[in-house]
């Protein structure tokens, strides 16, 4: 029916070193490697009745060409994105987003506000929807389902 024509569609995007993500340091990061966190990310989505495409880079440019390329990908698009450190220092992440105007959460595996001060900034922050930090790679899931309830046209019919 008309609804199912309805495509929403989640855009994980990982930033710099997150590929190694569960291999070194499971106090801080946690064990599930990238790959455990795409496919529980993949299982909210399919229980949500959300489309899922992912990407993961250590490079600045490609991040942001990833960006623009969502647009057009989907009639309703949503971005779950940890750009890792680029977070402190990326104004051209920043300006990507704004000029795709795709509402955005910006995660964080770790409590950035509980590290060292540089990691306190973020140019991400204040565009995006909101932001979830300090909760490991639950996180993702986190903010699918946030997305899910506050980004979409509600599904409950009357
Ligand atoms: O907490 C995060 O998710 C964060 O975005 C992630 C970061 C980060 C930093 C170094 C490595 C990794 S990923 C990783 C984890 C364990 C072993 C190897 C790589 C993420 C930080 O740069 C950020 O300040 C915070």
């Amino acid at each position: 029916d008309a609804d199912r024509a309805f495509v929403v569609c989640t855009q994980l995007i990982n930033g710099p070193n997150l590929n190694l993500l569960g291999t070194r340091e499971p106090e801080k990061y946690g064990s599930q490697t990238l790959s455990d966190v795409i496919t529980q990310c993949q299982s909210t989505c399919t229980e949500l009745g959300l489309h899922l495409e992912t990407f993961q880079s250590n490079h600045e440019g490609h991040i942001i060409d990833r960006i623009h390329a969502v647009l057009g990908r989907a009639q309703s698009t949503f971005l779950v994105m940890n750009p890792g450190a680029f977070t402190h220092t990326s104004v051209a992440i920043r300006d990507a987003i704004s000029g795709v105007q795709v509402p955005v959460i910006e995660v964080h595996i770790t409590n950035v506000h509980k590290r060292e001060a540089f990691r306190h900034h973020s140019y991400i922050s204040d565009i995006a929807v909101g932001v979830v930090a300090g909760f490991g790679t639950y996180g993702y899931e986190a903010a699918i389902r946030l997305a899910a309830q506050h980004l979409l046209p509600s599904s409950n019919k009357v």
